[in-house]
Parts: C-alpha cells; structure tokens; sequence
C-alpha cells in the first residue's frame, strides 16, 4: 500500500483542540488510514519561518513548520484569509487584493514543497488540502516530484466571474492543473470550476468530465463531500451525558427547550442574519416566548483579520439589544459565548438541544449540520435548520431548509422546528441519519483515494 501523505495549513497535532471542520476530518481520515501529516505548527517564530518539529501517535507521523510573524501575516491572515477566503465565499465587497501579500503566499507555498520534495517517494500519494495551498503541486513537480498528488477544496468554488476579478486570476487558478485529481464539496462546486476552466482558464472540458490545461496536460475534477465519523459522534452523545458541562447546561435550562449554533466567529456563517432571524421569532411567535433558549457558541476565530474583529463587536451589540428589548428576570432568550468546547462535550450540547440552527451565507460543507443529526437521541430527535446555502443541504434534504438572508423565513422556521411532533421528527431525523451512515467520513476517504489512484 502507498503512503498517505496529507498536507494542510491546519494540522490537528495531538492534543490541538482548535476548532475547524477541517482538522476535525483529516484527524478522522488518517487515524483510520494512517501516513504522514505536515503543516505549519501553529506557532510564529521571531526571524524565519521554516524550522521543523516532528511527532508521532498511533500510525500517524507529524511534521510541522513554524512560520516567522511575518510570513503568517502575508500568507495566512493576508492573502489567504483577506483575498481568497472573501473570494471563495461569494463576497467580492471584502475582497483585499495586495501585491505584498500575493507574494508572500508563493512564498510560503515554495517553502512547504522545499521542505516536502526530499522527503517524497515514488510511490507515495500525496493529498493537498484547501485554499492555503493551491499552489503546491505545481511547486513539488518543478523540484521534480512525479507521483499522484491531488487537491481537495473544502470551502466553495465561486462562479468564474467573481474568480476573474481578482487580478492575476489565471496564474493562481491555473496551478490547479499541476494535479492529478481536483476535489471539490458539490457537483455544483465542480461545474463553476470547469466553466472557470472553458471559460477563463483557456482550458477545455473533455468528454467524462476529464480536464485538458493548455499545453495538454489532462486531469481530473469532481465531488466528494465530506463527513464526519457518524458512529463515533452517535456513540460520544450518547456517553456526554454525564459530563458536567452538559449536565449544567441541562439543568440551566430550568425546562426550556434549547436551540444550539456551532461556528467559528466568521461572517461566512452568517451569525448577525442569524440573531435577527431569532428576534424576528421572538417578535412574530409571541406565543412561544420564554419557552425557547437560544445558545450560540462561536469561538473567536482568524482575530488578526480586521473584518473577523469588527464582526465580533456587531455581534456583541446585537445579542445586548437582543436580550436587552426581550429577557425577563428569570429567562435570557440568548446565550453567547465566545468559547471554545472540546468536540465530546459539543456531542452532548447538540443532543441536549431541541433544534439546531446552521444558517451560514455560503459554505463549502458545514460539518456542525452533519454533527448536530448524528448526536441526536433516536427516540426523541431534534430538528435541524439548515441554510440552503450550505453545501450540507445537497445531502440533508430533510432539514428544514432555509435562505438565511430571510429572517421571517428563519424564524417560521424555528417555530415549526420547536414545536414538530415527535413521529415527524423521527421520520427525518431517520432518513438524514441513514445518509450519514452510509456516508461518513471513511467512505468519503476511500472514495477520494480511489478515484486518484485511478487517476
Ligand atoms: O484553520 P482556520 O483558519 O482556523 O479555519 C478553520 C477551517 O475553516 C474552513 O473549514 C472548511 O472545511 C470544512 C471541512 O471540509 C467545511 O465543512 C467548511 O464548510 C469549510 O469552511 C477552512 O476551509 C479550513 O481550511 C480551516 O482549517
Ligand atoms: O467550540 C468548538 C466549535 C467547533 N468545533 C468543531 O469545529 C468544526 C467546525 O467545522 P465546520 O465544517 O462546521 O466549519 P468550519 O469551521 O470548518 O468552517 C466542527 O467539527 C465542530 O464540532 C469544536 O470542536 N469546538
């Protein structure tokens, strides 16, 4: 058998509990299939980047990289998080495009394939994860790599007209086709990537869906949506019980259902629609005032970016206004809490809670959708409300789906979702844990590493 090698910006060395779907997967994927991980550490070092640090647990190798302060702002908080994150979720008005910071993510990408390339094999398969890293192929095959190398993208792939505003798009994009096989979250994800291609890309969309670059070179694209190992969240749910986080929170709720958010603070998620969604509720369904709590967990997420620190002040004002106009002296309708939880005692939290609301603007996956419906009790489920814009809901059709930019829309929903009876919300509680059963996150594994071995 080959050897797995997975590279990613984000690496969940053991005992990093940060949050990030990401993470949260490829530790799934690889404790199952074992290899070796490399990323950068997660830490700055005061002059250069690029010392190493190695570790192993289990048959997982470890190799990490410290990135100088310097380097981390170009190529992570800048081009990565101010340029392509804001691109890649539709929103163009937050795009920051610099030179300085473009450079310094070729920078970075070059010094993970220089530190990479002498470690490689022939026969290994290395497997390039997100928009950290597009670059990296074409680097490792100009220091002479050969063997299967494929990308996934976990975030969405835009329509290829917002792509060509960026300047330099094409240098960028086109290192895409230094792959063997390009994975997106959707179908739709890998038809707006080959109209980039058709259109843009000066490439040309083959018969099957194969990918020709211009100089001729073929490769891959199609979908693979991930997931999350259903059983193991099942199982930790149902064990999250006793733990005395869930316990208190339990018993805080003096009676009172319970709705849980689960994101990372980032305007991708849509949180201020989301608050305004949960007010509209509360204002337009007065008959079920004081019999709802409302939880949002959103640990701060990406804080060096400036557009992450402004979103933390509106949320900030909107949940005081919120609980200013409608708590009472013994009920706060919102709880929030900018926390991060160990992902065992999340399985409880979801549990615990009569809906779930993921409700992001844009979204390449959305594990916390998947979570929410395998942490579920069988016999007394709760209800998900789902953004239609999340790539969850081409899987989670029995959700309620909604546009999160609709708040009476949210908050009909919330109603419906607080108040379903219990036989309905098995039905769809069954049909979406079937799904997920059939499709964790081993499958979504296999079956990526099957179609580039074919590759
Ligand atoms: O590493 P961070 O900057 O702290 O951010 C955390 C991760 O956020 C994004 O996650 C995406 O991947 C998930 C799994 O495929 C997917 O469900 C979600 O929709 C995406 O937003 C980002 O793409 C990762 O690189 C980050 O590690
Ligand atoms: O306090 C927290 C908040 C979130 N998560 C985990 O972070 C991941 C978030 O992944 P998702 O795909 O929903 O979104 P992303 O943050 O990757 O954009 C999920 O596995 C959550 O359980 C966590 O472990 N602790």
């Amino acid at each position: 058998m080959s050897r797995l090698v997975v590279v990613s910006n984000r690496v969940a060395v053991p005992g990093e509990s940060r949050a990030g779907g990401l993470a949260v997967a490829l530790e799934a994927a690889l404790k199952e299939h074992g290899g070796l991980w490399f990323g950068w550490s997660g830490k700055t070092s005061r002059d250069r980047s690029g010392e190493l640090h190695e570790q192993a647990s289990g048959d997982v190798r470890y190799l990490t990289m410290d990135l100088s302060r310097a380097d981390l702002d170009a190529y992570y908080n800048g081009f990565a998080n101010r340029t392509l994150w804001p691109l890649l979720h539709f929103r163009l008005d937050l795009v920051d495009y610099d030179r300085k910071t473009r450079e310094g993510y070729a920078r970075v990408n070059a010094l993970f394939a220089e530190k990479l390339a002498p470690r490689l094999k022939d026969d290994d398969i290395v497997w390039i994860h997100d928009y950290h890293l597009i670059p990296m192929a074409s680097m490792l095959r100009e220091r002479g790599i050969g063997c299967r190398i494929g990308f996934f993208l976990h975030v969405p792939m835009p329509s290829s007209d917002l792509l060509a505003a960026m300047p330099n798009h094409s240098r960028l994009f086109s290192s895409l086709y230094a792959y063997d096989l390009v994975g997106f979250q959707t179908q739709r994800d890998v038809e707006r990537f080959q109209d980039y291609v058709r259109l843009f890309g000066g490439g040309e969309v083959l018969k099957g869906g194969t990918l020709q670059a211009p100089g001729g070179r073929r490769f891959c694209a199609a979908s693979f949506p991930i997931s999350i190992d259903t059983e193991h969240i099942a199982a930790q749910s149902r064990a999250a019980i006793n733990k005395s986080a869930v316990r208190g929170l339990r018993a805080s709720l003096d009676g009172r259902d319970l709705a849980i958010g689960v994101d990372r603070l980032d305007y991708s998620k849509g949180l201020p629609e989301r608050f305004r969604g949960f007010e509209r509720y509360l204002e337009s369904h007065r008959d079920q005032k004081g019999s709802l709590t409302y939880l949002q967990i959103a640990p701060v997420s990406r804080g060096d970016v400036s557009e992450y620190r402004k979103l933390r002040n509106e949320l900030e004002q909107i949940s005081g206004h919120i609980n200013g106009a409608h708590a009472q002296p013994d009920w706060t309708p919102l709880r929030y809490v900018n926390r991060n939880f160990a992902h065992a005692t999340l399985t409880g939290f979801y549990r615990a809670a009569k809906v779930g609301l993921v409700t992001p603007l844009r979204d390449g996956m959305n594990l916390v959708a998947k979570e929410f419906v395998a942490a579920q009790d069988p016999e007394d489920p709760g209800v998900l409300v789902l953004s239609l814009l999340a790539g969850a809901a081409y899987e989670l059709r029995e959700a309620l789906l909604v546009n999160p930019h609709d708040y009476d829309g949210v908050a009909d929903a919330i109603a419906i979702a607080a108040t379903m009876p219990k036989e309905k919300r098995i039905e769809r509680w069954q049909a979406m844990m079937e799904h997920l059963r059939a499709n964790d996150i081993g499958a979504w594994r296999r079956r990526y590493l099957e179609a580039l071995e074919k590759t």
